[in-house]
């Protein structure tokens, strides 16, 4: 038999990704904080939810489009935020956006992109939508100037994070040291102003702050950002769209709905912040269900498969994003190898669908997938019902 060298699954791309990045870099992708259990759990906890299928419908045709705040994209899987995509490969996040360009969908971009959010948005069409990714730097008035260039280069959306009070502790990156190479820049911190003020001289960094200590304010997390500082200033700044990522409780949702956000993200940041939640995939009912259809819902964390998307949208999530498997596609081929990563994961997502009776987006709902406990109790009423059947026989033959 012979087989194809050519990545079939989010799996291969993860291990090509590790024989060709360069270790820190590597360790930088793949790490998680502190034992990485949430990491691991992103993933693992997808198994124990199982998806019910429906049989014998015509499923020719499968339609994967939705809408993501009121405009229509191609499909409900999108790339989440990540820093530094030249770590992966030279042509960074604009070989990322090319490859989400002929996928649709939403791509966030992060901050701590090493492209300028307005070369990367120039990439786009109709098909899909920008999102811009913020963190709250220490000097607030260098986020602000970072909405107001999103705000005109097009972005649909802002994305706070506010996962991020403070770096989460990742051992693997305190053991290689990991620190970005020095001919990566952090595109977005420099002033697109200042070039044009003196011929053929290079951009400056806002506020003359040096780019290494922009980059530090963000490691160093924002700890005193509030509900009640960061949302209201932040309205009162744009007239874009606020989502809030990281969050995973019933209550930070209703906080956010009474803020007036406008979605928010089921996320654990990918395990790299706080170790010891719960996986996404199980926050994600609870943010659900208190969401009550007032604001939309997404996901992130631990997809590796198209059936992962399907279980998340079953169980209410609006879009599904990733992180690291667009990275490692990134990694191993650039433009081409981001694509593949969408690829697979959008044709395994049309599979699942064609393969469990629904056609559309819109027909996935909570019918199409048993939850862990529902899983659990549904076995022990099948054992219950054995148990009394017999139980009956038994009387019965006694009668
Ligand atoms: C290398 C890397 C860099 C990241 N950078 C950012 C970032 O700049 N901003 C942000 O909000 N989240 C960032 N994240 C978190 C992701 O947006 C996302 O929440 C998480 O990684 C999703 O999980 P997944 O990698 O299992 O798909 C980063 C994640 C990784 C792996
Ligand atoms: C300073 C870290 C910011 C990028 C990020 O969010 C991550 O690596 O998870």
């Amino acid at each position: 038999m012979e087989f194809t060298n050519s990545p079939v699954c989010i799996k291969d791309l993860e291990h090509i990704a590790s024989k060709v990045m360069h270790p820190s870099a590597l360790s930088y992708y793949n790490s998680g904080a502190d034992d990485e259990q949430t990491k691991l759990d992103n993933i693992a906890a997808f198994d124990k939810y199982r998806i019910h299928p429906r049989i014998l419908r015509n499923v020719t045709a499968i339609s994967t489009e939705t809408t993501i705040l009121g405009q229509q994209i191609a499909t409900p899987l999108g790339i989440a935020p990540c820093a530094m995509h030249m770590l992966a490969h030279p042509a960074g996040e604009l070989a990322t956006s090319r490859a989400a360009a002929q996928h649709g969908g939403v791509m966030i971009l992060s901050t701590l992109s090493t492209i300028a959010l307005e070369r990367v948005i120039a990439e786009g069409n109709s098909d899909m939508q920008y999102w811009m990714q913020l963190y709250v730097l220490s000097d607030w008035s260098i986020t602000e100037k970072i909405v107001q260039r999103s705000e005109r280069a097009g972005f649909k959306a802002l994305v706070l994070t506010v996962d991020m009070p403070i770096l989460g502790r990742r051992r693997d990156d305190i053991r290689t040291r990991f620190i970005p190479p020095p001919h990566i820049h952090l595109e977005n911190f420099f002033d697109p102003e200042s070039a044009s003020n003196s011929e053929g001289a290079a951009p400056s960094t806002y506020n003359d702050v040096p780019e290494l200590l922009l980059a530090a304010s963000v490691a160093g997390g924002n700890p005193a950002v509030t509900w009640d500082n960061v949302i209201p200033w932040l309205k009162s700044i744009t007239k874009l769209p606020i989502i809030l990522k990281g969050i995973l409780t019933a209550e930070d949702t209703k906080l956010a709905i009474s803020y007036g956000c406008a979605g928010v993200i089921v996320s654990n940041h990918g395990g790299r912040q706080l170790d010891g939640t719960l996986a996404s995939i199980d926050a994600l009912p609870h943010v659900v269900e208190a969401a009550e259809d007032k604001i939309e819902v997404y996901m992130d964390g631990g997809v590796r498969k198209g059936s992962d998307i399907f279980k998340a949208l079953a169980l209410g999530a609006r879009a599904v994003f990733v992180a690291r498997p667009v990275l490692w596609g990134l990694a191993y081929d650039g433009e081409a190898g981001a694509k593949q990563a969408l690829d697979l994961l959008q044709n395994e997502l049309k599979l699942t669908m064609m393969l469990s009776g629904t056609r559309t987006i819109q027909e996935i709902d909570d019918s199409y997938v048993l939850e862990p406990v529902t899983q659990w109790i549904q076995s022990s009423v099948r054992r219950q019902k054995r148990a009394n059947h017999n139980d009956i026989e038994e009387l019965k033959s006694k009668l």
